[in-house]
């Protein structure tokens, strides 16, 4: 694919976004794609919503992975673009648009040009949640066609188009979900003395999780707790009975998740009691730290400074992303590409400069030829 087909698919699959393991549009897309190709070196097999492709080597040693995640967000774009996600609340605000496009780039390439060993193409989907890394690492056909190394990249919005970023060791932090439901006596807004007001307990024990960060967590430990959602009662004139926050917690020590949420729990069992209500905590989906294998992140690194590209050390970051289970099983790395947006990831107006697109496949076809 050249720059202009390459947009054209970004633009196709940015008006298709969908949530986790209901990729169905995209993942006949996406089958339509690689259906096009020379199929001569071509095994292509589904799972679930997703697709494994495994381009057969010309004399194999060794099965390199890459991974790209296909899943959107529950997000109602903002962009400008005439190209809007026709999927109403629903965008790819986390760059899977470029994930995809990028890797079936690669394909291509691949399709036309095999290298010695095999390489296996991961359309992986649900990675915003509930996460589809984990089961598809316990499947039979994963097993089967397991590499023996594998990578995969991130769209860096911060970072101009013609940047990369990694670094060894830990890239990403420990994840987990939190979902915390507020049960209790509701009523008439006037008499508040009758009542055990949800709404009120909810935003308070809002403010106290942020005290577990602030005087819980050794300081030189590192955990975040966002809130991302509140929603509580049905009018406003009455008590609400009941509320329910939403939200993330991240570390980057895994031990530190365990402790966090320890504290949470603890601090819920005191506010039954003050509050005089139930409260039930879920922790949702959780993702294990992004940790990248030193060898292959200076491998990677010649082949950066041989394509031109310009290399960025990275810090740590908060986000999460379930390829840290992959890693925690086979060795491998993940790489921030540039994309030069003004707003950030997850963001309604995320607009990343597809000029990234060329560089991604490019370097993305180099690493895998020079490993
Ligand atoms: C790269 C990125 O933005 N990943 C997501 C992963 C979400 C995991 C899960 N749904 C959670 O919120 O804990 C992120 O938000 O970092």
């Amino acid at each position: 694919m050249n720059a202009e087909a390459l947009i054209q698919t970004r633009r196709n699959l940015h008006q298709i976004p969908e949530l986790g393991f209901n990729e169905l549009k995209t993942q006949q897309y996406l089958l339509k794609s690689i259906a096009d190709l020379p199929q001569e070196n071509l095994t292509v097999k589904t799972w679930k919503t997703g697709i494994l492709v495994k381009v057969n080597g010309k004399n194999p040693s060794k099965t390199i992975g890459y991974r790209a995640d296909i899943d959107g967000l529950p997000i109602t774009e903002e962009t400008d673009y005439s190209f809007q996600s026709i999927h109403e609340g629903q965008m790819h605000a986390c760059g899977h648009d470029f994930h995809m496009t990028i890797a079936l780039g690669v394909l291509e390439r691949l399709a036309r040009y095999p290298i010695n060993d095999n390489v296996v193409i991961i359309f992986q989907p649900a990675e915003e949640g509930p996460g589809g890394a984990l089961p598809l690492i316990e499947s039979k056909l994963f097993q089967e066609w397991r590499p023996d190394l594998i990578f995969a990249l991130h769209i860096a919005p911060e970072l101009p188009v013609g940047t990369v970023s990694s670094k060894a060791g830990l890239l990403f932090a420990n994840t987990s979900e939190l979902f915390i439901d507020f049960r209790g006596k509701g009523g008439h807004a006037a008499y508040p003395h009758l009542t055990k007001d949800m709404v009120v307990a909810a935003s308070s024990f809002v403010s106290q999780l942020q005290q577990i960060v602030s005087r819980r967590v050794d300081p030189l430990e590192s955990a975040v707790i966002t809130i991302g959602k509140i929603e509580g009662g049905f009018v406003q004139n009455v008590i609400a009975e009941r509320a329910r926050l939403e939200g993330t917690i991240r570390t980057l020590n895994p031990m530190i998740i365990d402790e966090v949420k320890q504290e949470i729990e603890t601090l819920a069992k005191g506010y039954e009691i003050s509050n005089d209500c139930i409260i039930s905590i879920d922790y949702g989906s959780n993702y294990y730290q992004v940790f990248n294998d030193e060898t292959y992140v200076d491998l990677f690194k010649e082949t950066v400074q041989q394509t031109g590209v310009t290399w960025k050390e990275a810090r740590a970051a908060m986000t999460g992303e379930d390829f840290g289970y992959m890693l925690k099983e086979i060795p491998g790395f993940m790489f921030w590409l540039g994309v030069d947006s003004p707003y950030g990831l997850h963001h309604s107006k995320l607009q990343p400069k597809e000029e990234a697109l060329l560089t991604g496949v490019n370097l993305v076809e180099s690493t895998i030829r020079n490993m």
